[in-house]
């Protein structure tokens, strides 16, 4: 007799889904993504998430395994070799893998042709009637979808398959701006200014046909070999112990900051104001460097340790927080570069380092329009000569940015972070109370020397600014599409700076943004011994690996700022000569 449990049907979870339901699903407004072939609904956990509901909205649609796990290989000890790759806990904790799989609602078969997430402006096709529940481990079809009646069959997957039919959003094409085809009705005087502007247009596209001839191609063979070497290559840096924190390394940093912050004391107790907020700008500078590792879980992989860490010297010492810089930072990790969606390229009106924000895009980051206003207009003309100076400013903007995160409530109130925000808040009357009464107000004696102390001691921090935009802005900003695996968009939009060994402390790990951004955990005095390994996985895979000097990078940054603010200057020319000459036209 076959035991009772042989009947039982296929869990709900192992059901097999296929791509047009999981596109009927989203279509219908739900959150669902791929990870290790699981489909995961994440609907009700979005506000809880303490990742933020940005990074899992950009994953919409798409494989999130890359995104969310790490691997590592596991040794055999007796042979001495590597043997099976496994997901490994490093990018979530083990619990968060678990509460992850509390969300599966099924499985996928085969390799996952990845959707453009709503967010990022992808159109779902919505079906009539949805599947019924799963039946024999399959969700059983019981209509079509409403554009094709051979929806949600294999043979329409395999259509869709060899057609791209898909979702249907914003794919690497020419992007034509609103405010350049609106005057495209001017006639004829203005014709030589029209070819001018439709020169920026070529520039998008040849910004991405450049990137499509020097990096592999994104057919499906090329990308997964890449991702296949990208993920022996993490289980080979797991094997190594390069995920190890260095605590010695540490306490090498904290002996350098608590000089720094004692020099600073000593300064301002013998009335050295100047000098003194000298030594606190340089200590805020360094110590930002740990608050990235912490905010990364990059130094114990604990996330309640390290996010403590974090903000104890973020939000206690430096006041500013750590949520906020989590939350901004954790979606710039997954749409690097993307001038519609990362918020560490999104500065207007103050600096554009592509023109398609002369589109006055939208901002899903901020969800607002970054209007390209008269006043942004004329910075951006200029913005290579003010790159430096508003650098200066950057910390005063940091804490706009802080206030408005906890004061609006933006993290999660619920959740393994409902605690953030509280440690937080105390966190700000703990600085403003040290720094703002205690050493401002109360040790500094005159309003002078009070506003340069404050001056000083802030924009020594610009160094930090310039390293922060340093690895991207001279980068792509092209959107090659859903089909470009994560390794290579990471090494295509990031760049590394080259610097001497004794340099590290002063880049604080800053240099190696290509290896951080491929291994965003890897505690930052293991990144230099990474880069050899990275280098080699590079040339095997063939995607060329951008490392500058300091100087050659700010050479760099400022010749893309300078050209992007010369197509903003030939664009206000033709607006300007089309409104003359159209008018003359008219009357
Ligand atoms: C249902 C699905 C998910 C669950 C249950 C989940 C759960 C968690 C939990 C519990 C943490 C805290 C750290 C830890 O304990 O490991 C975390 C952090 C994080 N998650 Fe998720 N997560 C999910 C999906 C995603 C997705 C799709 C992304 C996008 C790539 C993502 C990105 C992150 C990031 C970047 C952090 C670090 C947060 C920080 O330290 O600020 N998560 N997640």
């Amino acid at each position: 007799m076959i035991p009772i449990s042989h009947y039982d049907p296929m869990s709900r979870k192992d059901a097999i889904l296929t791509r047009s339901q999981v596109e009927g699903m989203i279509a219908d407004g739900r959150t669902i993504f791929i990870v290790d072939g699981r489909v995961i609904k994440a609907d009700a956990w979005l506000r809880y998430h303490p990742g933020g509901d940005k990074a899992i909205m950009h994953m919409v649609g798409r494989d999130a395994t890359d995104e969310v796990t790490a691997y590592e290989f596991l040794f055999d000890q007796k042979n001495k070799a590597l043997t099976e790759l496994r997901p490994s806990n490093r990018l979530h904790s083990l619990e968060a893998r678990q509460h992850m799989l509390k969300f599966q609602i099924g499985r996928i078969e085969g390799r996952w042709r990845n959707f453009l997430p709503p967010i990022q402006g992808g159109q779902f096709r919505r079906r009539s009637q949805d599947a019924k529940r799963p039946q024999n481990g399959r969700y059983e079809e019981t209509s079509s979808s409403s554009s094709s009646s051979l929806s949600g069959s294999p043979l329409f997957d395999a259509i869709e398959e060899s057609s791209d039919f898909g979702n249907r959003g914003r794919t690497p094409a020419l992007h034509t701006s609103s405010s350049i085809s609106s005057l495209s009705s001017i006639e004829s005087p203005v014709v030589e200014y029209k070819s001018k502007l439709s020169l920026l247009d070529a520039r998008t596209q040849g910004e991405i046909d450049l990137d499509l001839v020097k990096y592999p191609a994104l057919d499906p063979t090329t990308q997964d070999d890449i991702v296949r070497k990208y993920r022996v290559l993490h289980g080979k840096l797991q094997a190594e112990g390069l995920f190890q924190c260095n605590y010695t390394a540490y306490f090498i940093e904290t002996c350098r900051y608590i000089f720094l912050f004692g020099t600073f004391l000593l300064l301002l107790h013998h009335g050295w104001y100047a000098m003194s907020g000298l030594f606190l700008g340089m200590c805020w500078h360094q110590l930002v460097f740990t608050v990235h590792d912490a905010g990364h879980m990059g130094i114990t992989h604990s996330f309640n340790i390290d996010t403590v860490v974090g903000i104890m010297i973020a939000d206690f010492i430096g006041g500013l927080s750590l949520g906020w810089w989590k939350r901004n930072h954790n979606v710039h990790h997954i749409v690097t570069n993307s001038p519609e969606h990362d918020p560490d390229i999104e500065h207007m009106p103050f600096f554009a380092v592509s023109h398609r924000f002369f589109d006055s895009l939208r901002s899903t980051y901020y969800d607002r329009i970054m209007t390209y206003d008269a006043f942004a207009k004329w910075v951006i003309r200029y913005q290579h000569y003010l790159y430096y100076p508003i650098l200066l400013f950057g910390r005063f903007n940091l804490y706009r940015l802080s206030w408005e995160y906890l004061i609006l409530g933006q993290g999660p109130k619920q959740g393994p972070a409902w605690w953030h925000r509280w440690l937080e808040l105390a966190g700000q009357v703990f600085f403003w109370y040290w720094f703002g009464y205690q050493v401002v107000y109360r040790s500094i004696p005159t309003a002078a020397s009070r506003w340069a102390f404050v001056m000083i001691s802030h924009m020594v921090t610009a160094i930090l600014h310039a390293q922060i935009t340093l690895s991207h802005f001279a980068m792509s900003t092209a959107d090659l599409g859903v089909n470009e695996s994560f390794p290579q968009k990471m090494l295509r939009t990031t760049m590394d700076v080259d610097c001497p060994e004794w340099l590290d402390f002063f880049h604080g790990g800053l240099q190696f943004q290509a290896i951080h951004h491929l291994f965003p955990r890897m505690p930052r005095h293991n990144l230099r011994r990474t880069q050899k390994l990275v280098q080699e996985f590079c040339k095997d895979v063939e995607i060329p690996y951008a490392l500058y000097g300091f100087v050659d990078g700010n050479k760099e940054v400022i010749g893309r700022l300078a050209d992007v603010g010369r197509q903003a200057a030939i664009l206000a020319e033709c607006q300007k000569t089309i409104a003359e000459k159209g008018d003359l036209g008219h009357h």
